[in-house]
């Protein structure tokens, strides 16, 4: 289906980069003399949006990041390193996982995980914003798709982590700045406004991250190698220049272990998968080509590097009948 113009969407007579400065003005006109608040994940969206309302009321906008001790590596450093010194905004950011990892001590059911995640995300952020006083705006990172997916009547395949399920009285506005903008577009004028490559270009990632890689219940070891994993997989896609050509690529704890054997002796470890899809909307989705090679490379280094691991599989199913991600 043909995808309505920027002009249709938002009654602007221009292009994307001068709606991006048009945005700037709007936003500073909207929040006037008040005070700004956004959750910024590191994602695409919050992270567009956090660049862009900063750049329209500087001082007046603080950002809230909260590590659940579910995210990648090196992620909470890059947001700090990001939006704390280059771009100088206000950032608190939060170090949560002992909150997270007692709420979901035990708990193996997935959209059970997703739920407490979503919850406990919701209070921390609450509390944060107590902290801080009077608010007048708050930032959200919603785009045209999450419009349009929102008045679908589909039945929920996987419940959404979302700053989303707002009290019905609350005391502040709600400032959208790229809600009338498809996803290629928010990275655009990210790029525009100063964001990395990497970061704008950057594959999706999960709001309850590494908590829905891990099957079953949570525990920091399990979390720990499926980091240590991802992060070499990514190193690896990276080095041999394969970035561009998959949609996504990670790797998930399955919740198995089996008999190993290391230096003689035997192990008995766990298991990690690989899984690396190529899509263009993530309707659907085929298995990235990877040649054994290169699979058996990756193999190796995980099941020698990450302590615990002694076997890595690729997952071959394409979606459907597979999700792209395992819970
Ligand atoms: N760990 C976090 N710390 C702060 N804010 C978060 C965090 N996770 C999610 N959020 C907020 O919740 C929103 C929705 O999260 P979700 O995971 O659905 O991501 P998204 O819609 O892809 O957006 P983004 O690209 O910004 O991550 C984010 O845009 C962000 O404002």
């Amino acid at each position: 289906m043909e995808r309505p113009s920027l002009r249709t969407r938002t009654g602007f007579d221009g292009s994307l980069i001068e709606y991006a400065d048009h945005l700037v003005d709007a936003v500073r006109t909207q929040v006037g003399q008040g005070q700004a608040l956004c959750a910024l994940s590191g994602g695409v969206d919050s992270s567009v949006c956090a660049a862009l309302v900063h750049r329209a009321i500087g001082e007046q906008l603080t950002c809230v990041f909260v590590d659940h001790g579910l995210m990648r590596a090196g992620e909470p450093e890059m947001v700090a390193e990001l939006f704390g010194k280059h771009f100088g905004m206000n950032l608190i950011s939060v170090d949560a996982a002992d909150r997270f990892f007692a709420k979901l001590e035990g708990v193996d059911d997935p959209e059970h995980k997703r739920k407490i995640i979503g919850e406990e995300f919701i209070r921390v952020f609450e509390e944060e914003k107590a902290k801080l006083g009077k608010l007048d705006y708050l930032v959200q990172g919603t785009i045209y798709p999450d419009i349009v997916e929102s008045d679908s009547d589909k039945g929920v395949v996987k419940s959404h982590h979302n700053v989303g399920g707002l009290p019905e009285d609350v005391d502040f506005e709600l400032c959208e700045p790229v809600k009338y903008l498809y996803k290629d577009e928010v990275r655009k004028i990210g790029e525009y406004l100063g964001l990395p490559h990497e970061l704008v270009w950057r594959q999706p990632f999960p709001g309850p991250g590494l908590g829905v890689r891990v099957v079953g219940a949570l525990t920091r070891d399990r979390v720990r190698m499926v980091r240590e994993a991802d992060a070499i997989f990514r190193e690896e896609i990276a080095a041999a220049g394969k970035e561009s050509e998959i949609w996504q690529y990670f790797a998930v704890n399955p919740g198995c272990r089996s008999v190993g054997v290391s230096d003689g002796r035997r192990t008995y470890g766990d298991a990690i998968v690989l899984r690396a899809i190529c899509s263009t909307d993530a309707m659907s989705a085929d298995v990235a080509d990877l040649d054994i090679a290169f699979l058996s490379r990756v193999s190796t280094r995980i099941a020698t590097e990450v302590a615990g691991v002694n076997r890595v599989m690729y997952d071959t199913t394409p979606k459907p009948p597979s999700t792209i991600e395992w819970e």
